[in-house]
């Protein structure tokens, strides 16, 4: 096989628990992490000279080596320097559906499925754990990209614990297009609001990450009860967030105010705020009202459910 095409899902984070500070200068996180049905296609295929090009049909996504698609293939050729010798260069190209910087994982997915399709092109026969570990080296939720489903995440985010597969929540997104929120600063903002709660103790912070897996949301989710997952969400980010972009404060109230909305949250850094629904139909109309409620063009609006897988490879030739 010379190509290779994949399905990179989006993320959205139902736990968002922000415990402590880390040496390396990142925050030790415990996080509950959904893979849904919006995704990006990426695909990946072998050119006879010896670069990486990226295509993108997103004016936004970079085609340069600060792309996490070609900083995942640049690691590959690091790695497997012979199978780079024997096969050549990589030509990736990326049809973006995920809004960008958007909190829902978009380039750390679009690396998982580099990772994955080099793994293949390569014929490399690498286990999930070492495409995860391979990922982590290029951001925190890329390791939980590759597998998917629903995870508790831990430390950066790196380290997972599968759960439950939950199926077929239904989920509206929404989000302003011209509206960014930069990761680095969500975090650094907390810290210096927030900095003073952190868990300093090794031995405290290692307790609290595990207590998430007796956590009431991890409950719900063994039962899926979306009802009680809803009732749970819940995302540190929001209290940094919220308060510097009225626009993602208002999503929430309006859809906090909507008829079926099971519960409401920010996913991840944000911009974008989720809704969870029991049935598609309801998502629908809800995603109507919104769109009554605020006319502006800029607001996208999304209807997808949750998924039990990450990367999956939709053809080959
Ligand atoms: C907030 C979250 C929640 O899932 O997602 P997004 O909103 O980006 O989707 C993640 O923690 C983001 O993950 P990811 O975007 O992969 O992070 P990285 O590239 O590793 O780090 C980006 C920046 O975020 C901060 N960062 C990230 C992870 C972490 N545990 N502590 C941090 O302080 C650091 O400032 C880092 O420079
Ligand atoms: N493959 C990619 N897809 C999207 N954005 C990318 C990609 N590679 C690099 N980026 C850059 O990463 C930044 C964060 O984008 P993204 O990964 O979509 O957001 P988030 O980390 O909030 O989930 C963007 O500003 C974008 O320029």
């Amino acid at each position: 096989m010379h190509s290779y095409s994949l399905i990179a899902p989006a993320k959205i984070n139902l736990y968002l628990e922000i415990i402590g500070d880390r040496p390396d200068g990142y925050h030790e996180l415990a996080m509950i992490l959904q893979s849904i049905g919006l995704a990006d296609y990426i695909d990946v295929h072998s050119i006879s000279n010896d670069t990486i090009r990226v295509h993108s049909n997103h004016p936004q996504v970079p085609t340069d080596n600060s792309n996490l698609a070609y900083k995942a293939a640049e690691l590959m050729t690091r790695q497997f320097p012979e199978a780079f010798a024997k096969y050549g260069g990589v030509e990736i190209s990326i049809n973006k559906q995920i809004p960008v910087a958007a909190g829902l994982a978009g380039g750390s997915t679009n690396a998982a499925a580099v990772l994955v399709g080099i793994d293949l092109l390569w014929k490399l026969g690498l286990t999930q754990s070492e495409l995860e570990e391979l990922g982590a080296t290029l951001g925190s939720d890329v390791p939980f990209c590759v597998s998917g489903g629903t995870a508790i995440a831990t430390g950066r985010g790196e380290q997972l614990s599968p759960l439950p597969s939950l199926d077929k929540i239904y989920i509206v997104l929404a989000k302003y297009r011209s509206l960014e929120v930069s990761t680095p600063w969500a975090y650094k903002t907390y810290r210096q609001e927030f900095g003073n709660s952190y868990i300093r103790d090794t031995n405290d912070l290692a307790a609290r990450a595990s207590a998430v897996h007796s956590g009431e949301i991890v409950k719900a989710i063994a039962l899926a009860d979306a009802g009680k997952i809803a009732q749970k969400l819940h995302n540190d980010l929001e209290r940094v967030v919220l308060p510097a972009y009225p626009q993602v404060l208002q999503l929430r109230e309006i859809f906090a105010n909507q008829e079926g909305v099971l519960g409401t949250m920010m996913s991840g850094s944000g911009p974008t705020v989720f809704a969870l629904f029991e049935s598609e139909q309801q998502a629908e109309q809800v995603k109507l009202h919104v769109r009554e409620a605020i006319s502006d063009e800029d607001l996208e609006l999304f209807v997808t459910r949750t998924i039990t897988h990450g990367i999956q490879v939709a053809s080959s030739i």
